[in-house]
């Protein structure tokens, strides 16, 4: 935790690196997001909570451009971007992991990392032709002196020439990470980054996290059901329901937001929600 709350004032447009505003989204007659908004301030861990089916999946595919909404606006940096494709907004600075691991099974973990890097390279015929010689080499060692620092950073290094098939879920899911840093992000957007994991992987996957904007710098959004590490690791904490914003603040704020009690368990035990929130996921408690 930062030890001064830099979350404060998100009606700021300055104060957030990345700003969803009044998104909706629909799927034929289903509204899987109403009226989003919320904001992400620079170097915070924000995580986006919520029921099964309250929209999470649905708003980071929004966000990340596999989603148009049919209303509504996404800033990074300031600037709108709603209706760039996903690909212009990883070059811009917005990288993401997959809830169901997205990695190439075949091929390296190193391999792999480097593929993270395609979102910076040169692509126009222009750039093409003059971004020889020299220039040429130095990014070459700037991307290999990246990479190296990653797979250090991540303590990957002797599974570097594995495949990534036969690596254990826990490190496949650090693999997805590592590959991501290599987009050098502004913001880091994880889905789930630790569903399915043990208690052990949990906790490494946990400190990674931490040590991505410690030492990185990188602004957090995640979207996690193991509400043990959210509320352990989150600045700002957005609950949605049925596609809305119910609750957004500090941990210790949606914990005892009455709304966002009842989302999770209706009229349901309250003690039991609180002993949730502290110790473990909440995923299908709705
Ligand atoms: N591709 C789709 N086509 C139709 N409906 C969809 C689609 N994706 C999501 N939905 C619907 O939109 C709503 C929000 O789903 P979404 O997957 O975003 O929720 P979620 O919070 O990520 O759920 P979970 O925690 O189970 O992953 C749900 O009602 C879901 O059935």
């Amino acid at each position: 935790m930062p030890d001064e709350p830099i979350w404060d004032d998100l009606s700021a447009p300055a104060a957030s690196v990345l700003r969803v505003d009044a998104l909706t989204l629909a799927f034929g007659g289903v509204k899987a997001l109403t009226n989003v908004g919320f904001g992400v301030a620079p170097g915070s861990i924000t995580a986006v909570i919520g029921p099964n089916g309250a929209g999470k999946t649905s708003l980071f595919n929004t966000i990340s451009g596999f989603y148009k909404p049919a209303q509504g606006r996404v800033l990074f940096e300031g600037e709108d971007i709603t209706r760039l494709p996903a690909p212009k907004r990883a070059a811009l600075g917005l990288a993401r992991s997959f809830q169901n691991i997205a990695l190439f099974r075949g091929m390296t973990v190193l391999d792999n990392i480097k593929l993270g890097r395609h979102a910076h390279l040169k692509t126009n015929v222009f750039d093409a032709l003059f971004y020889l010689g020299r220039a040429r080499r130095e990014e070459a060692e700037l991307r290999r002196d990246v990479e190296e620092r990653i797979i250090d950073f991540l303590e990957i290094d002797h599974i570097r020439h594995a495949s990534v098939a036969a690596l254990p879920y826990g490190l496949q899911k650090r693999v997805e990470m590592a590959r991501a840093l290599a987009m050098q992000p502004k913001v880091l957007m994880l889905d789930e980054p630790v569903a399915g994991m043990n208690r052990e992987e949990t906790e490494d996957m946990a400190r990674f996290i931490l040590d991505v904007r410690r030492e990185w710098g990188i602004t957090v959004l995640m979207v996690e059901h193991d509400m043990g590490m959210v509320m352990d690791l989150s600045d700002h904490v957005v609950v949605l329901n049925f596609g809305q914003v119910i609750a957004q603040g500090t941990p210790a704020q949606v914990q005892a937001d009455p709304e966002v009690i009842r989302a999770y368990l209706g009229a349901g035990d309250v003690g039991e929600l609180r002993r949730r929130l502290r110790g473990g996921s909440m995923a299908g408690a709705a």
